[in-house]
């Protein structure tokens, strides 16, 4: 099994606030991210997929292909949006890197051929914050 992965980039504002609360339990719990006039974070985004490399092509897939992929069902959906508002598949959820990871997941499986299998979602916030998703 070879494991490969193409980290991509997208910017995006978004607020961590639960409707359901009043602005005192969010800002209890979410301090300066519940700020209702939004933040924003640059987000690098690791797309690893699994499976067998190719003997006619030394490939596992071509990485070209997959980055076109990303473009096309996530990033293009995401880069330079508000997540809570701009998004469809973001819209009820709350908007956390834990969120968004799984959502990615989402968009971009069913999208890949059949021989590869995607593996990991890894999805940087800041520097320091990290999600990894593995599909389950
Ligand atoms: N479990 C989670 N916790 C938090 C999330 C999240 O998605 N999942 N997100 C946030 C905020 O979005 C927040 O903006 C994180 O940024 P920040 O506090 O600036 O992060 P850093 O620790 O990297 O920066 P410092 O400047 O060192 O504080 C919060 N929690």
């Amino acid at each position: 099994m070879v494991y490969l992965t193409r980290l991509e980039h997208f910017n995006a504002a978004h607020k961590l606030y639960n409707p359901n609360w009043t602005p005192e339990k969010n800002e209890a719990m979410f301090g300066k991210c519940a700020n209702e006039n939004w933040h924003g974070h640059n987000y690098d985004l690791f797309v690893t997929i699994k499976g067998q490399v190719n003997e006619d092509t030394g490939f596992l897939f071509d990485v070209k292909k997959l980055s076109e992929l990303i473009k096309v069902h996530v990033l293009e959906k995401l880069d330079h949006k508000n997540l809570n508002i701009d998004v469809d598949f973001m819209r009820g959820k709350m908007c956390s890197t834990e969120n968004l990871a799984k959502a990615i997941w989402e968009q971009l499986a069913p999208h890949l051929p059949e021989e590869v299998k995607l593996h990991c979602i890894k999805l940087y916030e800041t520097a320091r914050i990290y999600v990894e998703y593995f599909g389950e």
